[in-house]
């Protein structure tokens, strides 16, 4: 893990092979401190998910990857039946921990593959295996996302207002982030943007996180609450959105964090092209709308108490606190992936962009 003092300069999720450890940043304590874990057990692994310390779609997939070939590394038996039997209560088990976004199953899914296109093999080649396909899991998040970007950027222009919601930041992932990978594109080659950032209740992504790596790398950033979205839209000062987004489904109903389908609501009313940037491991076609995609919920007190201050809200009080919300396809202009930028109808579109992911490699434009 670089040592560096910008948060930029680390990486959002490490392995440390030698000493059999996933090393991440805990986002919890995020801006105010950069505080490195170390995770040994697949309990820590799972907690660290579920407690949000690492979170963000692609990032979740990177830890579970690296997080179900630490629990293969550790299980004893050379005999391909036992081992795939221990491999895969380990990857019940971490993919239990969040269920919104899919990039957890989808990088396990991965993984098992590998168990079973080298079953014949001994069981020390299948861990190898494993690791390299973590890490091509990895590696190939900086791409996707730096792809993604080309596409995002070519939909605005010098000197736009940008308004995004969440965290789909580097923090979010490896690099570049999803939404916001048109933004670090744009300020390499000094486009100038102005970024409104929603906060994100109840957690703060967009607070704590996104607004804190944009402005770490130098961009404009207007921190606004959540309730501003409309307001600002309204005023003329946001050309595009671009959000991320934890699982498409096949007609293009999108689930990212909760308001972000506001937010698209706001959109429309005022005329803003309405972007979500989804690499294609994050589309679902097993999902036939928004309405077959789980939505995490978690407990009342991320509402009724904030993290750093104390108690808000009545003792006692009913909370509903869905971590995640559906946009409505025809709310979306377009959805942009490493393959192209997907426009309705999404039904054909989506259908379209990954059959040319069956290719594998990522365009270079
Ligand atoms: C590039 S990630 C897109 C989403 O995962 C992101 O916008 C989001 O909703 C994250 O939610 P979180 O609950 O913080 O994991």
């Amino acid at each position: 893990m670089n040592k560096g003092h910008s948060i930029m300069e680390y990486e959002t999720v490490e392995l440390d092979d030698e000493n059999g450890e996933l090393v991440i940043i805990d986002q919890t304590k995020l801006p105010f401190k950069t505080e490195i874990l170390r995770l040994k057990t697949q309990q820590e692994i799972w907690n660290a998910i579920y407690l949000l310390q690492v979170r963000g779609a692609p990032a979740i997939g990177v830890a579970a990857a690296f997080g179900i070939y630490l629990a293969a590394k550790e299980i004893g038996s050379e005999d391909y039946r036992a081992f795939y039997k221990e491999f895969q209560k380990a990857k019940d088990y971490l993919d239990s921990a969040r269920p919104t976004a899919v990039n957890l199953s989808w990088a396990l899914k991965r993984m098992e593959a590998v168990c079973n296109r080298n079953k014949d093999k001994p069981v020390k080649e299948i861990k190898k295996a494993l690791l390299k396909e973590a890490e091509e899991i990895r590696d190939r998040d900086v791409s996707v996302c730096r792809q993604m970007g080309e596409y995002g950027l070519s939909l605005v222009k010098p000197g736009d207002g940008l308004l995004t919601h969440c965290n789909a930041g580097k923090l979010a992932a490896v690099r570049y982030g999803t939404a916001t990978a048109p933004m670090y594109l744009g300020a390499e080659r000094g486009y100038g943007f102005r970024i409104f950032v929603d906060e994100t209740r109840p957690l703060l992504q967009g607070a704590r996180l996104t607004a804190f790596e944009l402005h770490e790398s130098g961009l404009e950033v207007i921190l606004i609450c959540d309730n501003m979205s409309a307001s600002v839209m309204r005023s003329g000062w946001v050309n595009a959105v671009f959000v991320g987004c934890d699982r498409v489904a096949a007609n293009g109903d999108t689930a990212n964090k909760i308001g972000t389908s506001m937010a698209a609501l706001a959109a429309k009313r005022y005329g803003v092209p309405f972007y979500v940037c989804a690499p294609t491991s994050t589309i679902d076609m097993e999902m036939k709308t928004g309405d077959d995609i789980i939505i995490e919920e978690r407990p009342g007190e991320e509402i009724t108490e904030m993290w750093f201050k104390e108690r808000m809200a009545p003792e006692g009080i009913n909370t509903y606190n869905p971590s995640f919300d559906v946009t409505d396809n025809d709310l979306i202009t377009g959805i942009v992936t490493e393959y192209g930028i997907a426009y309705p109808p999404y039904t054909e579109s989506l259908k379209k962009i990954l059959a040319e992911s069956l290719y594998g490699y990522v365009p270079q434009l």
